[in-house]
């Protein structure tokens, strides 16, 4: 756990960059700083690694206070990563991502091996062992920066805009990958950046500051999303939260049995399980290939991969109502191919059920919001 407490940092030439910073972040979560340009989320992150000092305050690691740690002894136990990795041009990436390691002591040949261990890790071949940095594309060096904060395996890690620097495609596989290795490794991260939607998607919860420094809100994703707690924050969030808060809401849908058909079905079969002119194509272990217009299978041909349609986006049936609501608005026959943990068909929605089951969720909200005077 991270606790600020009272926390205030006045820069030399007056500038009040964090202001009486409150706040907790918890163990083996993600916590994200998110705010305009200038309102001192750096700042804080590096407080806690002592990079800044406080004017005044105290921040807590564990029970430890970080003012009366040793500053080497607390680095130790925290990772670092900044945006365009800030990796060392003239060592390799095996030699960069050991560099912790070394400075702690470890054999060479230890060392070697845990930054191989940890290429793979974080998605890199490690056919890239033996290069430079400049020789690899920028989100390649990103996840060096981030197997090198990863080498000494410390329990806290600090993220500064590590993704900022790439394009949008390369920047969504990034957050993917490091979600599903936080997933597995449960550090306690503080990440900083200035885009909501990333904040949205990686935090457990989402710390919103204002320029000079002051907590505007924390809180998790879905609830930063339905209830900001001013206009501020609403304004920071966007127009667009309502439906981006549907992300964050699950509720049991109703679906629709589908007949289906598999690839070598003739025409009859394809008309017979088609409704409003369309049908859904299986694989043998009933996982969904596409789907099929009736009218486009020619008169006794068989259904063949080059008749599916595979535009539409196949969502999770326990997942998000946003997710159910992106499967049927994106598939040609209108209807959302939901399915199980195995990715096997369970059933179809029309974007009108999931609306409806949408509506019937905020009306409940609603009366319960009446009810608690809130
Ligand atoms: N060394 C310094 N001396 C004086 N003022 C500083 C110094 N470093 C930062 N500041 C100021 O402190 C405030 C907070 O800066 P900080 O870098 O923490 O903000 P930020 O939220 O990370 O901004 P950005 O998103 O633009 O990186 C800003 O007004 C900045 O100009």
């Amino acid at each position: 756990m991270i606790k600020f407490e009272s926390v205030v940092k006045k820069y030399p030439d007056g500038t009040v960059a964090v202001n009486g910073l409150d706040l907790v972040a918890p163990s083996g979560k993600i916590t994200v700083f998110v705010g305009p340009s200038g309102c001192g989320k750096t700042t804080s992150l590096r407080m806690i690694n002592r990079m800044i000092q406080p004017t005044s305050g105290t921040i807590w690691l564990d029970d430890q206070d970080t003012g009366k740690v040793d500053e080497s002894t607390l680095r130790r136990g925290i990772g670092y990563v900044i945006q365009h990795a800030g990796l060392f041009p003239h060592r390799t990436i095996v030699d960069n991502i050991a560099t912790v390691p070394l400075l702690l002591g470890w054999d060479k040949k230890r060392a070697r091996a845990r930054s191989l261990e940890l290429m793979e890790r974080v998605g890199l071949d490690t056919a890239f062992a033996k290069r430079y940095p400049a020789q690899l594309s920028g989100g390649q060096q990103q996840r060096v920066g981030v197997a090198r904060a990863l080498a000494a395996d410390p329990p806290v890690m600090l993220m500064d805009e590590p993704f900022s620097a790439v394009d949008p495609v390369v920047r969504a596989e990034l957050q993917d990958e490091f979600l599903r290795l936080q997933s597995e490794l449960g550090k306690t991260i503080i990440f900083v950046t200035h885009d909501i939607d990333e904040a949205v998607k990686l935090g457990d919860q989402v710390a919103v500051l204002k320029v000079g420094g002051t907590l505007a809100q924390l809180a998790s994703p879905g609830e930063l999303l339905t209830d900001p707690v001013d206009d501020f924050v609403a304004g920071f969030v966007g127009r667009d939260r309502g439906y981006r808060a549907l992300g964050f809401e699950t509720g049991e849908l109703t679906t629709r049995p589908e007949q289906t058909v598999e690839l070598g079905d003739d025409a009859q079969a394809v008309q017979r399980a088609a409704q409003d002119g369309w049908a859904l194509a299986l694989d043998d272990a009933r996982k969904p290939l596409g789907w099929v217009r009736a009218a486009a299978v020619p008169a006794g041909g068989p259904v063949t991969p080059e008749l599916l349609h595979r535009g539409g986006t196949v969502a999770p049936a326990s997942g998000s109502l946003r997710a159910a609501l992106d499967a049927a608005l994106s598939s040609p026959s209108g209807r959302g191919v939901l399915v199980d943990d195995d990715g096997v068909l369970v059933g179809t929605v029309t974007a009108s059920e999931v609306v409806t089951r949408i509506e019937t969720h905020l009306h409940a909200r609603r009366d319960e919001s009446a009810v608690s005077g809130g």
